[in-house]
């Protein structure tokens, strides 16, 4: 499998199912990844054209932001893009309601409601296990769940609840910056009594787009329905004469943060596109240079 690779995402990741060989009692060796059926993947930080499996065979992901400090409606769009770019059905968790107060809690709802229709949304608290009773109710067994969501917003906490043990380490918070320390530094798969299965991932600074284009058209839904009436069909809505999606912003039928956010996770999303087009580019060039000089070699040496 080694030698067969072509990259990172053709190697075992959480939540592959796989054949392999008994070695020894404490020593076996994969010889196979079976197909997926979903793949979750974004952005590998710091690199412009490679990507990061975050997990794979998931049903849904819980997109987890806390209430208190760390909620962002933008971020909350860019993982629902990564969700719907793989065909994995999102799910909105809002944690740490015990840190607001109910009117608070009121507006948050209202504005995630407005803004994302269509997805699923519930929101808990881990202290008090408010929510929790709904919660429970989406997990179904056989199916396999996935946490996704910022360092410290209450992953490996709901984890230890639901299965009933403490297999997640968490750390206290500190106080005055309200992050929680790194602690799972790795993933983590659970089967819980019901059968559902839930993964634990580390909290994620970055959430960057790869190649979303399908899953940006259902994230950005009514962007995509305005642009049906565009002048042009390659229309990128961004300053283009005729644009229907433009003037749906300017006579208040889009929002215009939602559009915004829409532009820029477009433009990321292309960019991704284009700079994996540019490493082939290179990569063939090289190739075609190694061929040569091959050849040379072998002329110098008749
Ligand atoms: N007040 C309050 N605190 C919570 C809640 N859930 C978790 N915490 C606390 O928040 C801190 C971080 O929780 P974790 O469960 O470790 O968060 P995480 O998302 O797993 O973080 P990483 O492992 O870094 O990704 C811990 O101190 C928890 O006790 C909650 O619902 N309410
Ligand atoms: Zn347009």
């Amino acid at each position: 499998m080694r030698f067969s690779a072509n990259g990172r995402e053709d190697f075992p990741a959480v939540g592959d199912w796989v054949s392999f060989i008994f070695c020894g009692v404490d020593f076996a060796i994969i010889n196979e990844v079976l197909p997926r059926y979903s793949i979750i993947k974004r952005k590998a930080v710091g690199k412009n054209s490679e990507v990061q499996i975050i997990g794979t065979n998931i049903d849904f992901a819980l997109i987890m932001q806390s209430a208190n400090r760390d909620f962002n409606i933008n971020r909350l769009e860019r993982y629902l893009t990564l969700c719907n770019s793989s065909k994995i059905s999102p799910i909105i968790l809002l944690t740490k309601t015990d840190l607001i107060s109910k009117e608070e809690l009121s507006v948050l709802s209202g504005e995630i409601k407005q803004r994302i229709e269509n997805v699923p949304f519930i929101a808990i608290s881990n202290e008090t296990e408010s929510g929790y009773k709904e919660l429970k109710q989406v997990l179904k067994s056989g199916k396999t769940y996935c946490m996704l969501g910022s360092s410290g917003v209450g992953k490996s906490t709901l984890l230890n609840h639901l299965s009933g043990k403490n297999i997640m380490k968490t750390k206290a918070i500190s106080a005055s910056s309200d992050r929680g320390r790194h602690v799972s530094s790795h993933r983590e798969l659970t089967v819980l009594d019901n059968g559902s299965i839930l993964i634990d991932n580390p909290g994620m600074r970055e959430v960057g787009i790869a190649d979303s284009s399908n899953g940006l058209d259902t994230t950005y839904d009514k962007i995509a329905d305005f642009a049906k009436q565009c002048r042009f069909k390659d229309c990128n809505h961004d300053n283009d004469t005729g644009c229907a999606v433009i003037e749906a912003v300017e006579n208040g039928e889009i929002e215009k943060s939602y559009y915004q956010n829409y532009l820029k996770l477009f433009k990321e999303s292309a960019h991704f596109e284009s700079s994996v087009q540019e490493k082939r580019k290179k990569d063939k060039d090289f190739g075609k240079m190694l061929k040569n000089y091959k050849k040379i070699q072998k002329r110098n040496k008749d």
